[in-house]
């Protein structure tokens, strides 16, 4: 595994402004997620686990502050730019799959290839192939509505690596899921950062799901803190 980092923040502030109110969620925050690594969030409501999630997806800027992926700066981007970076480099998985429901499980994993100048059997190419890596070459005509929870979260990780992209954003992947099927999913991340590199960050409320990553990192009000530290 190499130490190369893949993103660096450094001093980045995050404020949302709502009305006369501004909300300070991050101030001074710096942190390096080195490549390879399958990174865990955790923290209690409102600590900024989604807007920090958000920042490193390159779906919303920061304040101020610098944000680097791969060495290129990212926070000044313009909404095109970011929207062609995101669809070259991160895969999103969400805890509630966020499959289209009126397509089946190919057509859902072709999604962002739609937005490539692949042809059409080069798409249906790489479908298969990611349909196949988790287990549900068997469901590629089946609509979300008719595969279980845990097979609409694997329809959505097929979608999220189908463009091989270098890093997964997962939140919350498992919330909605029970023990067995939850740990399933856990092993797919594991074996995705494992077996085929991809650098992960993901956020849990879940401790035994944290636990399938290499290291798990604490956010309280914004900060970063030891893990005693959140049950004080
Ligand atoms: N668009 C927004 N406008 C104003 N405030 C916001 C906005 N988005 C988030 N916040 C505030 O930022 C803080 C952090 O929210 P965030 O969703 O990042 O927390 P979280 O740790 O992911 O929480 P949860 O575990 O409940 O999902 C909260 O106080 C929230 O109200």
């Amino acid at each position: 595994m190499t130490t190369e980092n893949l993103f660096e923040l450094k001093n980045v502030a995050k404020l949302f402004t709502k009305g006369k109110e501004t909300i300070s969620i991050f101030e001074g925050l710096n942190m390096h997620i080195k490549k390879g690594d399958f990174m865990a969030i955790m923290g209690p409501s409102g600590s900024g686990k989604t807007t920090l999630l958000n920042l490193l997806g390159g779906v919303d800027q920061p304040s101020s502050g610098e944000i680097s992926f791969d060495g290129q700066r990212i926070d000044n981007l313009s909404e095109s730019q970011l929207a062609k970076w995101r669809a070259n480099n991160i895969g999103f998985i969400f805890q509630f799959y966020n499959l289209m429901p009126m397509l089946n499980a190919a057509k859902n994993v072709e999604l962002p290839l739609l937005l490539t100048n692949l042809s059409s059997s080069e798409r249906k190419k790489q479908v298969a192939t990611a349909l196949e890596l988790v287990g549900l070459s068997d469901r590629a005509k089946h609509m979300p509505s008719e595969m279980s929870g845990g097979q609409q979260q694997r329809v959505a990780i097929a979608r999220a690596v189908v463009s091989d992209p270098t890093f997964l954003l997962c939140d919350e992947p498992t919330g909605d899921l029970d023990r067995q099927t939850a740990d399933e999913i856990l092993e797919m991340l594991q074996l995705l950062n494992s077996k085929f590199g991809k650098t992960i960050v993901m956020v849990t409320h879940d401790p035994s799901a944290a636990k399938y990553a290499t290291h798990t990192v604490h956010l309280n009000k914004g900060k970063f803190v030891k893990a005693e530290e959140l049950l004080v």
